[in-house]
This record gives C-alpha cells, structure tokens and sequence, in this order.
C-alpha cells in the first residue's frame, strides 16, 4: 500500500485482467455500418424498453432507414485514420492504463459492435483469467449504460467479474477534469461561461429511480468546488435528446441561444459524462451546437476536449481500478 492507501502495483495478483468498456460505435462511416450499430444499440431493452411488437417495426421500417444515411454523414466529418473517434480513443486509453499496471491485462471492450465484452470476456476465460474486472467508461450511473454492460456481463459463464458502478466524485477523475479545464483556459482565456454538457436521458427514466441526474449534479459540483467557481460561472445541460419524449432539460441546444441573446459572448463547454471524445462531442457540441451559438449572435463556443488518453485520466482510471482488484 501506498501512503495514500492507494495498493500498489505489486500488491495486485498477476492473472487479473481489467476489462474498460465503452458503448460502441459503427466500424465505417457509411449507411450500412451504422445501421447495424444502430439495430443493436437501439434493440436493447435498457435503452429502449418499448414492446417489442411496437418498437421493432417502428425501429427496422422507420427510423432506421431514416437516420442511418444522416447519422453517417455525421460520422464522416469527424472519423480519424484509425477509425471512429470512440474507438481509436478508447483504444488508446487502455493503452495508457496498460502501460501503468504492467502487471495486469488491460483490454477493452464495446457494449455494441467489436470488439464484444462476451468475446472478450470468453477469451479471458479461456486465457486462464483468474479475477476479472469490468470499469464501464460511464463516470455517472446509468440503468441505461452501466447496468446494460452488467446484464452482458452476468451472461458470460464461469467469470464472477467485479464491475466498478460509477466514479462520478473520484478525486483523481474530478481533478483530472478540472485540470483539463485549467489548462484550456491557460491556452485560450476564460470565456464568459462555462458550460457542462451531459448526455440526457428521458426525464421517466430519472422519475423511476435512475441516479443518473443525480450524479451528474454531483460531479458538476465537485468540479466547480475544485476550480473554485461562483454559482453564476457556469452551467448544467443536457445533449444528444432522441425521440419524442420528455427528456432531462435543459437542453444544451436550446439554451446556447438564449445565452448568447443573453450577451453571452463566449462559451467554454465541456462533457465530463463522456470518458472519450466521439460522435456526440466532436460533431454535436463542437460543430453543431457551436454553430447554433454563433447563428444565435454568439462570438465563439470553445469545445474543451475529453480527457480521452491524458496522464491524468489514466492515472485516475488505474487507480479506480486498484482499489477496486484489491477490496
Ligand atoms: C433512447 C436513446 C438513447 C439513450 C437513452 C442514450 C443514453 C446514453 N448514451 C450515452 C453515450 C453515448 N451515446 C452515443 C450515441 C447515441 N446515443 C443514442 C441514443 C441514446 N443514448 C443514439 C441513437 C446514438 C447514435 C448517434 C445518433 O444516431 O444520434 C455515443 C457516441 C457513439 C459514437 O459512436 O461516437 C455515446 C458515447 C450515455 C452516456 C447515455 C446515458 C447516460
Ligand atoms: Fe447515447
Ligand atoms: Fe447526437
């Protein structure tokens, strides 16, 4: 152990294996690959709990064929050489974390698409993994991202993994993302506002007991408190609303304008909800919502990045992860 009482890296057992796991994304920017990513993200009971006799034709006839050709443009403007942004990120943040636990087997996995955590966790298995554990790249708790990787957890036999619940007021991961914050303001001064944006969620969900909302109160006051800020330098929102129902407000869409009717010149914004950057920071906040400031007579809203494969993330990752081989 560490004076910290963080283990160290020679109290932890040399057949465990830490399994990150992200969403997922489409394996091509094209109509055909999103579809299939969108069939199986969207057929999943937790993120959409409507029958299936109603849902599955609205979802394979309607909404699907629709969507699919937008979405892909959308992710056209933003793939790297290595692929989708949430996968060339996540792979190389299990990269950082490997390289801090030299000891263990870092990998990672997807919810939807490649690689799967039954395949991963199968290969584990049969790799002679003797304690396994899952960290869901989801600071905040949700039933419709963190208890999804659980129930396909549970499905893998003959593995009992430990899977971490949430990190939403980690010290290290709070700290990690105040810096963050810091250092874009060192880079670029402070803008008039600073705005945290977190993937919503329909209001239902949070009515039925979700903690989701809940947490992300709680890491937006933990970061404000270690930055110092006063109630009237920054905000909450929420983004990337799907379908028709009520979903947790406000919006971050609708709000950019009224700030900048407001006279709010500059806007920083970030996502802590989001471990990696991806489709919905890169293409939503920093090229669609960045535009709806300034047609709204915004000057600039300025995107300040995921924490993605920074020291400091790993670093709270790994630590995250120690404690949780070792309790
Ligand atoms: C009912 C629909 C959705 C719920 C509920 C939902 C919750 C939720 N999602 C994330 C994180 C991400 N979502 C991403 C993309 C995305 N999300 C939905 C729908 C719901 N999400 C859709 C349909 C999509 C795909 C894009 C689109 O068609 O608009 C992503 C990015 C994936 C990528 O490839 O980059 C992330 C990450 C959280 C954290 C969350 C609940 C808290
Ligand atoms: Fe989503
Ligand atoms: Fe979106």
């Amino acid at each position: 152990m560490s004076a910290a009482g963080i283990p160290s890296s020679d109290t932890v057992a040399a057949d465990t294996a830490i399994v990150l796991v992200n969403l997922g994304t489409p394996d091509a920017p094209t109509p055909g690959a999103v579809r299939r990513y969108l069939a199986e993200f969207l057929m999943d009971r937790r993120v959409v709990a409507l029958p299936r006799w109603l849902w599955a034709p609205l979802l394979f006839c309607v909404i699907l064929p629709l969507r699919s050709t937008r979405v892909a443009k959308k992710y056209a403007a933003v793939w790297m050489d290595g692929g989708s942004p949430l996968a060339v990120h996540t792979r190389r943040l299990a990269a950082a974390v490997q390289q801090r636990m030299p000891q263990v087997r870092v990998v990672h996995a997807m919810r939807y698409g490649q690689p799967s955590v039954q395949q991963v966790l199968e290969e584990l298995r049969r790799g002679g993994a003797g304690r396994v554990v899952v960290l869901p790249l989801y600071p905040q708790y949700s039933t419709t991202t963190t208890a999804s990787v659980d129930d396909v957890v549970r499905r893998v036999p003959g593995l009992a993994p430990r899977v971490i619940e949430d990190y939403h007021r980690d010290p290290g991961w709070v700290r990690a993302v105040a810096d963050s914050i810091r250092a874009h303001w060192a880079a670029q001064g402070r803008g008039d506002k600073l705005v945290f944006s977190f993937h919503g969620l329909p209001q239902r969900l949070v009515d039925q007991g979700d903690p989701y909302a809940a947490q992300c109160e709680a890491s937006v006051a933990a970061i404000a408190a270690e930055l110092g800020l006063r109630a009237e330098d920054f905000l909450l929102t929420y983004q990337s609303r799907f379908g028709k129902e009520r979903w947790l407000e406000p919006a971050t869409a609708l709000t950019l304008p009224v700030l900048a009717r407001d006279g709010v010149r500059t806007i920083d914004i970030v996502c802590p909800g989001f471990a990696v950057d991806c489709l919905e920071t890169l293409e939503e906040i920093a090229i669609e919502n960045a535009k709806i400031f300034r047609d709204a007579g915004g000057e600039a809203l300025r995107y300040i990045p995921c924490l993605n494969d920074a020291p400091a993330h790993a670093d709270a990752l790994a630590a995250i992860a120690r404690r949780a081989m070792t309790s």
